[in-house]
């Protein structure tokens, strides 16, 4: 995608509808039940209906996940106890449906979508991904920019067609998800230079690493936030410190966002791009729904940035769309309370 192609998808995205808010909010008081009663779930089906610009918004019915892998050159710094190549079994993991998003996908009623962002090595023919056109790993962000804003804007524009043919086809949820091995170290780097943190408050432990494993990533984060960190455009950020899967995940939002779709934010990866889409066009925001709140420590420091209550706290930190899935429930539910239940006036109170 050229960056005017990109300029266009950003300025397609329309604020969300505040009356339609309003109006859900009336709504809720009005139904047969206390004002309130129902917590957060009542402004969970206000903001649906702010994305829709309807009261009371459709019930979700298509949700679709689309999980994003790439490969990272930073791995070389040791700031995963895994290997690389986890990040391609993976993958043909997901085309068989034995992953822990696959599992949850299957019993939520969600198409699974696998994107190959830029994963090392070939895959078998028969493979059923959507293959970006660009070749991975990024580079190695501590010591040079991962990826030309070019290779980034190409991600991004693919998993924009993608999202853009499962919203033709009906999907109503867009549920992104993760899979890259060392991306929390790019995650944490993006969330430091979007929110202004430091590497310290945004690093976490990933996959689970020790102590000094901890030490090690988190100056390998300050070491690229040093190189090319806070005063560069919303773009090149994503470009210098993101993964090909972060582009393409900051794609599924933004598209989803310039369709009137909610989309489902999930763990650290995926707040990271949520970041990405936010500087690129702040109006983006509204369209998305935390999923849930991750383990790892730049999530929360991101969610804060994006102005986001997250609606589960689980204690999960695995990533693939997982959090978000596990979330999806909640939205059906939160449109089908605002769609289903009587009013006390229809009650003859
Ligand atoms: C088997 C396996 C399945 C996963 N599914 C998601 N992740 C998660 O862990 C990785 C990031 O952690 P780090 O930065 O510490 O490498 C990403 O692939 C993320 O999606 C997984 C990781 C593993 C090992
Ligand atoms: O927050 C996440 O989704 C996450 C955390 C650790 C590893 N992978 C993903």
């Amino acid at each position: 995608m050229c960056i005017e192609k990109l300029r266009q998808l950003c300025a397609a995205i329309e604020p969300v509808d505040e009356e339609a808010r309003t109006e859900a909010r009336r709504r809720h008081d009005q139904l047969a039940k206390p004002q309130g009663a129902l917590g957060r779930l009542e402004e969970l089906g206000a903001r649906l209906a702010a994305v829709a610009g309807a009261c009371p918004p459709p019930i979700p019915v298509n949700p679709a996940a689309v999980i994003c892998a790439g490969d990272h050159g930073v791995h070389a710094q040791g700031v995963s106890p895994w290997p690389q190549a986890i990040t391609r079994l993976m993958l043909e993991n997901f085309v068989k449906g034995g992953a822990s998003a696959n599992a949850l996908a299957e019993v939520y009623g969600a198409t699974v979508t696998v994107v190959d962002a830029g994963v090392s090595g070939e895959s078998s023919p028969s493979t059923r991904v959507e293959r970006a056109p660009v070749q991975g790993p990024t580079k190695d962000l501590s010591l040079e920019p991962a990826m030309a804003n070019e290779t980034c804007t190409v991600s991004l524009s693919f998993a924009s067609s993608v999202a853009d043919d499962l919203i033709d086809k009906g999907a109503d949820v867009i549920i992104p998800g993760d899979m890259g091995i060392a991306n929390t170290t790019s995650a944490a780097a993006l969330i430091a230079a979007y929110t202004g943190k430091t590497a310290a408050e945004t690093t976490g432990r990933g996959t689970g690493i020790d102590d000094q494993l901890l030490k090690l990533k988190t100056e390998i984060v300050t070491k690229a936030l040093e190189r090319h960190g806070a005063g560069r455009d919303a773009l090149t950020t994503l470009a210098s410190l993101g993964g090909l899967e972060h582009a393409a995940i900051t794609g599924l939002i933004l598209t989803a966002a310039s369709r009137r779709v909610p989309v489902i934010i999930d763990g650290v990866n995926c707040v990271a791009a949520a970041l990405a889409a936010q500087a690129l066009q702040p109006r983006s925001v509204g369209y998305m729904v935390a999923g849930h709140r991750s383990a790892e420590p730049g999530a929360t420091v991101g969610l804060e940035h994006l102005g986001l209550e997250p609606l589960l706290d689980l204690d999960m930190r695995l990533g693939e769309g997982t959090g978000a899935l596990t979330a999806y429930p909640l939205l059906k539910g939160a449109a089908a309370l605002l769609n289903n239940v009587s009013t006390l006036q229809e009650l003859g109170v």
